[in-house]
């Protein structure tokens, strides 16, 4: 039977271009959105052409109570994932003194908590299922080294690498790997091209990433030949660092 990977916010940008990669590669894809599930269907279809099954899930990952819904009767429905690619995420820059509670809240709420929101009622069906397993967590370059204007952001993405490492130590003996990717800076609808402007002399490569070699880096993660790496981040960013 083909192995299934749930990859969050996945009906667009980077989580997208990993769903496809990832079918590309021979895996089944459960999608994930909060609300664009005609945007979600259009990634299914091209899913089911490349010959693998998708099937789709809609739920705001910082709300706990439809995540746990959604994932339990997905995984009772079509049985445990063999891998989870928390990849939804968003941001909401200001200078610190400048950024609102409202900034602050969400930014943790979605990046953080959907973290626990999306792993916690997943990880013993995985364990149970007695196989190996992948986990993949979307940090960014901005929670390695801090980035002007993200302290919400860089808390939440820095957050994400300490629960990865930990988590990692806890599922290594039962074959489940746990690692980051930090992407530097891609070009998706989460950037603006002021911002790419900015950014571009810091970027030793001078160009921004593709959402084709993030979802390269996530994929081989996934792979059997990943099975030895653990507990990792690894970072997709051009030399920013
Ligand atoms: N683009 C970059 O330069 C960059 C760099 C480093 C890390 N990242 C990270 O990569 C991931 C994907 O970013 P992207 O550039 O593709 O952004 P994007 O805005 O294009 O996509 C983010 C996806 O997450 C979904 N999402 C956001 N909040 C959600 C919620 N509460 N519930 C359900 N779904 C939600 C969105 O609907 C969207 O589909 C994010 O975690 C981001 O922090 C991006
Ligand atoms: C460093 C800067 C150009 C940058 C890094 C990471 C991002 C991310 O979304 O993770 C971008 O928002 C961007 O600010």
């Amino acid at each position: 039977m083909t192995d299934t990977i749930l990859v969050t916010g996945s009906s667009r940008g980077i989580g997208r271009g990993i769903a496809l990669r990832l079918a590309q590669d021979g895996f089944d894809v459960v999608l994930h959105c909060r609300q664009q599930r005609s945007a979600a269907e259009a990634v299914a279809e091209e899913i089911r052409a490349l010959g693998r099954q998708a099937r789709i899930l809609c739920f705001d990952i910082a709300d706990r109570e439809a995540a746990n819904r959604a994932l339990l009767d997905d995984i009772e429905q079509h049985g445990p994932y063999y891998g989870i690619i928390c990849n939804a995420g968003i941001t909401a820059d200001a200078a610190f003194p400048a950024l609102s509670d409202d900034d602050w809240d969400s930014v943790i709420h979605t990046n953080l908590d959907g973290f626990y929101n999306i792993v916690k009622p997943l990880v013993m069906p995985m364990i149970q299922r007695r196989k190996a397993g992948r986990i993949v967590i979307m940090s960014s370059v901005s929670g390695i080294m801090g980035n002007r204007g993200q302290v919400n952001y860089s808390a939440s993405k820095a957050g994400l690498i300490g629960a990865a490492k930990a988590l990692a130590i806890e599922l290594a003996k039962r074959k489940i790997t746990v690692n980051c990717v930090a992407p530097g800076l891609i070009e998706t609808d989460m950037v603006d091209e002021h911002v790419i402007g900015e950014a571009m002399k810091a970027i030793p490569m001078r160009r921004t990433g593709t959402v084709e070699e993030v979802a390269a880096t996530v994929s081989f993660l996934c792979s059997p030949d990943a099975g030895y790496i653990t507990r990792q981040v690894i970072a997709v960013n051009g030399g920013l660092c």
